[in-house]
């Protein structure tokens, strides 16, 4: 997915971005390409510099005069940075993009910060990756962007974050920052804690076992990679709303223990296996409901597999090839077992290109199986 950098942008005036680490960055270059003037500021000399090195706007300057300025600094300081914000561009809309939004607005409100100006915000797309060099130009494209406007929030302010998010690629939707805590401790935050525990599990394992790793693992793991300070301030700001999912949570696992308990003492206890299907079917339909890239179905794209020689080259070639076949690659996963002489690439593509690229990349000799 790229970003349609012709479209010209809504955002109009400068835009100062405060914190250039993963999203300042990423939102920077989004809005760079589109032709804003960005400026960076940074407490972190080398995070600033790296931002400009990327192309994501010119260094912060006193002459500057924003209309906007994107806050996106940790969460545990993101109330102190706004009100500094508001104090130093008292013409400019203030917005951040901390993963919580209650508790910055209640320290805001609590020190009489001006809440026509400032509306918190919270794109919902990020990386298990900190920091500038992880950023991407299209990191919001398609994705939700939380406006979390309150009954004070003037329209220039409610009007400049949609711009932003609308020029950043992002879909914005508007919620109430309570409704907005609640619902991203069930679809981000317990799933964040959820990953990691069952990551943790394998800090013990014998070597061989963790060698048999495969997709399905690496799926349910790949946020434990997460920045453990940054989640230990977004868990703590949201620790009401992740605690109830959390416990909801350790009912089901209860339940799914005493199934397989009974199991092990009677491998015909009635009810056991109709315990564990329903929470495999349970899951499913859970999943069902998650909207695709683009807040459509998740049949949005159809993946093609394909074995890929472990040599130096192969995967460059590979890619060379998808390009040749004049098809836009949506996403790449490889998955590689130690010890095998091959990998599995997954493409994903839009659904009418999945055809035409299994017979042009069989024709020029790689496998795809299925
Ligand atoms: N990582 C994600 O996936 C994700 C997704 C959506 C929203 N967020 C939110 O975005 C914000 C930034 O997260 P990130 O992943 O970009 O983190 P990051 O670590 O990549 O970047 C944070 C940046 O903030 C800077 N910073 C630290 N203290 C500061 C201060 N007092 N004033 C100004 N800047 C300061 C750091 O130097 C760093 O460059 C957080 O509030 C986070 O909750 C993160
Ligand atoms: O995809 C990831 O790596 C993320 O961490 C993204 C994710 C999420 O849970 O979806 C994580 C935290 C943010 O506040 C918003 C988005």
């Amino acid at each position: 997915m790229t970003l349609d950098a012709a479209a010209p942008a809504r955002t109009t005036g400068t835009v100062r971005v405060v914190g250039t680490g993963l999203l300042g960055t990423s939102a920077a270059l989004a809005l760079t390409l589109r032709g804003v003037d960005v400026v960076l500021a940074d407490p972190s000399p080398t995070a600033v510099a790296l931002a400009r090195d990327l192309g994501a706007g010119r260094f912060a300057g006193p002459g500057d005069d924003p209309a906007l300025v994107l806050v996106a600094c940790p969460p545990d300081v993101v109330a102190d940075v706004v009100a500094e914000e508001l104090a130093r561009s008292p013409r400019a809309v203030v917005t951040d993009v901390a993963s919580v939004k209650g508790g910055p607005l209640a320290a805001l409100r609590a020190r009489g910060a001006d809440l026509t100006r400032y509306v918190g915000s919270h794109p919902m797309a990020g990386r298990e990756r900190s920091g500038a060099v992880a950023a991407r130009t299209d990191l919001f494209a398609g994705r939700p962007w939380v406006i979390a406007a309150t009954e004070v929030t003037g329209p220039a302010a409610r009007q400049a974050v949609h711009d932003l998010a609308a020029d950043c690629g992002a879909v914005p939707v508007t919620m109430p920052a309570h409704e907005h805590d609640e619902a991203v401790a069930l679809v981000s935050h317990a799933p964040q804690v959820a990953a990691s525990l069952v990551a943790a599990r394998l800090r013990e394992a014998a070597e061989p076992a963790v060698g048999l790793a495969g997709q399905g693992l690496r799926d349910v793991t790949r946020i434990a990679a997460s920045d453990p300070t940054l989640w230990a301030q977004i868990l703590a700001g949201n620790a009401a709303p992740v605690a109830d999912v959390l416990e909801a949570l350790r009912a089901d696992l209860d339940d799914v223990i005493g199934a397989l308990r009974a199991l092990a003492q009677d491998p015909v206890a009635p009810g056991a296996r109709a315990r564990l299907a329903r929470v495999i079917a349970d899951g499913g339909a859970g999943r069902d409901r998650i909207p695709g890239k683009h807040g459509s179905a998740p049949t949005l794209y159809r993946t093609v597999v394909v074995v890929v020689p472990d040599r130096p080259g192969a995967l460059a070639a590979l890619l060379t090839d998808v390009g040749r076949a004049g098809v836009n690659l949506e996403d790449l996963r490889l998955e590689h077992s130690e010890g095998q002489a091959v990998a599995l690439a997954s493409i994903d593509v839009l659904p009418a290109s999945a055809d035409p690229l299994t017979e042009a990349l069989r024709a020029r000799g790689w496998t795809v199986p299925h």
